[in-house]
């Protein structure tokens, strides 16, 4: 008996119970900012990089100093600027990290000859319109951006181009640098009492609208998802599209390039706009057809414009909008300021370096983004889903296809107060690895699980009781499969492993219909016996002879000397003569060993 060393638990039944039920709905990953000081205490589970050698991040375009000496603390630092697309999918199989601003093309090729080793991408600025999200996903590369540190400098360019372009001031500067002093001919615009649109009213959108209301313009704005609340705070009154650009004076973009917004400003939508309208983008130049933009210039619908951005970047030298005198341009300056570099530099470093040392980030693109003081809550029951997903996954026969999976949470939280993203990505993690070479995290578990087939449902179930612990139970539930431990096939014919939280260490409370109680740590002998005096020592000193330290052990039955079930901790795996031997005890009907 010397090799039972820790405490056997015989477990009391855990009913759930039960008032209501009800399926989850998914919130979307919320494109949402956190304050700094939350940004960087993301907890370490989610792995992303082994750290036995140190990473290599590829920084593809200018980045600020501090950004940089912050990435050279941790990693080794590429700087290689203007690399051509080819140069770019050669070096990038040698990288865990890149980090790009807008001047660079992340495509499928590139996530492609990275062959797997690119683990995560950084946008130091906003739009990542330059980035193929779903490739990046695909590959379980996450993609981080800084969607705070440019915000300022993105507005006040707007505000820049807004009243240069009003009074020409780009126009008049050259005009008399070429020898010309044209008082007559530039005569500009008031803004004052002019109405403004604003379409996008996000970060720079609100910005820009707070600064033109110091004008003294009047603000309209135009955002589907905006909520009215936040423009009516501060003076600003939501509207449709077709009021927004049919009653403007002037009409600033800030919405991001999506495949809803691209060329939204068309010969259409202009068409609709009153006469003599000046438009200002520092959003991005996909945004408007440049074409139509021409042919509205022309035909005087639009008096003037101000971009900062454009659909191909740098502009083909013999641009017709670029040259219109009626336009003025500048060369995608919007985040160009010394603070927004310095800023968005850290922004980005900080959170490149927290996703490859394993830390969830909070501005994650194509990732759910936790707070991290939900992931500190959530921590124990992130590993309990894991592990459940791998021990479900080992109890099925060869040949048994996994194709439907349910998760039942238990919890006394309300639905909206458990956000369960993650743990159904640690399931689907724990399911899949241990029967695949596939490397799944939480950016690629859905994409994974969809693609082979795996169709993972989730439920909640709402306790009674204070809600104190985000979760009380989580459920996985294979069907449609057979099990090489028939005991964990539950009645109604599924799969069935159930696990808690206990003093913040994941345990096996459930198998099938068998109540257990072991930790979910190393890894676990399951077996059925008939229910006897002396099962646990003929096992246990197999295990002992087998210099095997059990770390937890506890039998489950379901009445006095009829079946039992014993779940085993074992540090170690013991020899396959000492399984046979197990397996050969006569009171034992069934035996599995799963690694966990
Ligand atoms: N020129 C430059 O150097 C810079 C450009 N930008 C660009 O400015 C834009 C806005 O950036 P942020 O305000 O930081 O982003 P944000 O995400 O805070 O705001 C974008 C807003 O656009 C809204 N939106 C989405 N679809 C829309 C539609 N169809 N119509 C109207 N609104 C829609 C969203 O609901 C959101 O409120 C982005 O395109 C970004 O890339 C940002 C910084 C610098
Ligand atoms: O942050 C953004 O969306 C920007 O457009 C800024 O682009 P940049 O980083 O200056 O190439």
């Amino acid at each position: 008996m010397a090799a039972l060393a820790s405490s056997i638990i015989l477990s009391a039944p855990s009913s759930l119970k039960k008032s209501t039920l009800s399926s989850l709905s998914w919130r979307l990953p919320l494109n949402v900012s956190l304050p700094r000081h939350q940004r960087r205490r993301a907890s370490p589970v989610f792995v992303v990089v082994s750290m036995d050698a140190k990473p290599t991040i590829l920084v593809a375009e200018k980045l600020g100093e501090a950004g940089i000496d912050l990435l050279k603390g941790f990693a080794n630092v590429d700087c290689s600027y203007n690399l051509s697309p080819e140069e770019l999918c050669t070096k990038i199989s040698l990288c865990d990290a890149l980090i790009v601003r807008s001047g660079t093309k992340v495509s499928r090729e590139v996530f492609e000859s990275s062959a797997g080793r690119l683990k995560v991408v950084g946008r130091a600025g906003v739009g990542i319109d330059n980035v193929d999200l779903a490739a990046a996903t695909e590959h379980g590369c996450l993609v981080v951006n800084a969607p705070t540190a440019n915000t300022v400098a993105a507005a006040e360019h707007g505000i820049a181009l807004l009243t240069a372009m009003a009074r020409n001031v780009a126009q008049a500067d050259a005009s008399i640098k070429a020898g010309k002093w044209q008082r007559n001919k530039y005569v500009g615009v008031s803004l004052v009492g002019k109405t403004l649109a604003v379409m996008g009213f996000g970060k720079v959108g609100t910005e820009v609208a707070r600064r033109a209301k110091g004008l003294g313009m009047h603000i309209i704005a135009h955002d589907p998802y905006a909520p009215a609340d936040r423009a009516h705070a501060i003076g600003v009154d939501l509207v449709s599209f077709d009021e927004a650009i049919s009653t403007a004076d002037f009409i600033s973009l800030h919405m991001p390039l999506t495949p809803s917004t691209s060329k939204i400003l068309n010969d259409e939508n202009f068409a609709k706009m009153k006469k003599g309208v000046r438009i200002v983008n520092v959003a991005r130049g996909g945004v408007i057809d440049e074409d139509a933009l021409v042919r509205a210039l022309d035909a005087g619908i639009v008096a003037q414009a101000a971009l900062d951005v454009f659909t191909v970047e740098p502009p083909p030298q013999d641009s017709k909008l670029v040259h219109h005198e009626n336009v003025t341009v500048t060369p995608h300056l919007g985040a160009s300021t010394m603070e927004a570099q310095e800023g968005v530099a850290i922004e980005i470093a900080e959170a490149v370096v927290g996703a490859l040392r394993g830390e969830l980030a909070a501005t994650a693109v194509n990732a759910p983004m936790v707070p991290a003081e939900v992931l500190v809550e959530l921590k124990p029951y992130v590993t309990l889903a894991e592990k459940l997903g791998r021990l479900a996954v080992q109890l099925v026969a060869g040949g048994s296809g996994v194709k439907l999976v349910k998760v039942t949470y238990a919890s006394a939280r309300a639905p909206d107060d458990l956000d369960t993203r993650l743990l159904r990505a640690m399931v689907t993690k724990g399911l899949i690895e241990p029967i695949s070479s596939v490397f799944v995290n939480l950016v690629n578990a859905d994409f994974t699980a969809k693609q082979r087939g795996i169709r993972i449902s989730e439920e909640r179930v709402i306790l009674d009781g204070s809600p104190e612990k985000p979760l009380e139970i989580i459920q996985v539930q294979i069907a449609n499969v057979e099990s090489k431990f028939a005991s964990a096939i539950s009645e109604s014919g599924e799969i069935k492993v159930e696990g808690r939280v206990k003093d913040g260490v994941p345990h096996l409370t459930k198998v099938g219909a068998f109540e257990v109680d072991v930790s979910l740590e190393g890894n676990l002998i399951l077996c059925r016996q008939v229910d006897q005096p002396g099962m646990i020592g003929s096992v246990g000193s197999i295990l002992g002879e087998e210099n095997v330290n059990v770390s937890f052990m506890s039998v489950g039955r379901i009445s006095p000397r009829k079946q039992a079930v014993m779940a085993i901790g074992v540090d170690e795996k013991p020899s396959k003569e000492g399984l046979r031997r197990i397996g050969e005890i006569p009171a034992v009907e069934e035996f599995v060993f799963l690694a966990l």
